[in-house]
């Protein structure tokens, strides 16, 4: 299901044809011995990403993901197969690269822990040589979009995780990259954080043409941000196309979950099944294409509803019944 490559440099801003990364490992086996094996983490691997485009790049854990990132941005060299980015071979041209990307890993900073925000965007400043006006006005926007004014005196370790991030999608913007590359962005983040790093990315994507490449666990960040998804597994493509269709193969299903006035019997209602209860409490998975407004109004007709909330599956459960599907298949 891999898309056919482009030769345009320009359409076809990243590029990947039979990429190939393997990894030699050494494991003890005894008090002197060890073995040698390899780990295929990245295994033929071919896309395309026009320039412009926010694309997600999902899979379970281990599946390759941050390989094929860290291939992307130059810090490793693929074993086989061709890859360029902007018509830049990364590994062997990573500085001149780097000037044009940008990369946010949600787990780790590119901030300097102990100094206040603004003096970690002004080493940044000298270390890419942005020039000064371009620097003043990307951090202008930045600092306006994702509210930062507050937060630049501060030094880093006192931030909260949600600060924290948008400090670090600030500072892989400072020097105006045609790429992002965003591992994990919301994680850990709350609700409120969660929209304001969407929404920031979604304008920066409208306004700027910025190409996102987008790794998250989070199906709500795909379903708000990306059009296209690429789910990879044991280093192979195994699906490029839209999110619907994902849903779709894999037939995966959201959970609703209730708060009833009181403890009840399980709720009995058309389309949904009731998977578990907890007291006045009770979760009931519905398939994803169908409409969550029309099930609470079906229940809220019969039912004492006192609040509700609904749960998207998680990519492993999408993933994993995509496999099903395709196994009965
Ligand atoms: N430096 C390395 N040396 C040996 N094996 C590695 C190395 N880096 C990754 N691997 C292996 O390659 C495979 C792919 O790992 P990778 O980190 O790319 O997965 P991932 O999709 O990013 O996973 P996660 O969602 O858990 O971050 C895994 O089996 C991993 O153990």
């Amino acid at each position: 299901m891999t898309t056919d490559l482009v030769a345009d440099p320009v359409d076809a801003f990243i590029e990947l044809d039979r990429v190939e990364k393997v990894f030699d490992v050494r494991k003890k086996t005894g008090f002197l011995r060890s073995e040698r094996r390899q780990v295929r983490a990245v295994d033929s691997l071919s896309f395309t990403v026009p320039r412009g485009e926010m694309v997600g790049y999902i899979g379970p854990n281990g599946a390759g993901k941050s390989t094929t990132i860290k291939m992307l941005t130059g810090i490793l060299t693929p074993s086989g197969g061709r890859l360029r980015v902007a018509g830049i071979d990364p590994s062997r041209e990573r500085t001149r690269l780097a000037r044009r990307i940008g990369v946010v890993f949600g787990q780790r900073t590119t901030l300097w822990w102990d100094l206040p925000l603004i003096d970690s965007y002004r080493l940044m400043h000298r270390m890419y040589r942005i020039p000064d006006a371009r620097y003043r006005e990307n951090l202008d926007r930045c600092v306006e979009l994702l509210e930062l004014g507050e937060l630049l005196d501060v030094p880093v370790r006192q931030l909260s995780l949600g600060q924290r991030m948008r400090g670090d999608i600030a500072a892989a913007l400072l020097h105006d990259p045609e790429v992002l590359y965003l591992d994990e962005p919301t994680i850990g983040l709350d609700v409120i954080s969660k929209a304001r790093v969407r929404s920031f990315l979604r304008d920066l994507n409208a306004e700027r043409g910025t190409t996102v490449l987008l790794t998250t666990h989070d199906l709500t960040d795909i379903e708000q941000l990306c059009r296209r998804v690429m789910v990879i597994d044991h280093g192979r493509l195994m699906y490029d196309g839209p999110l619907t269709g994902l849903h779709e193969v894999g037939e995966s299903e959201r959970t609703l979950v209730v708060d009833l006035e009181r403890e009840l019997p399980p709720v009995e209602v058309e389309s949904a099944r009731v998977v578990k209860v907890e007291g006045p409490r009770q979760w009931l998975a519905f398939p994803a294409s169908a409409s969550a407004a029309e099930l609470v109004a079906r229940i809220a007709a019969e039912y004492p509803l006192v609040d509700l909330s609904v749960r998207e599956p998680d990519i492993e459960a999408v993933i994993s019944r995509m496999y099903e599907e395709k196994a009965l298949s």
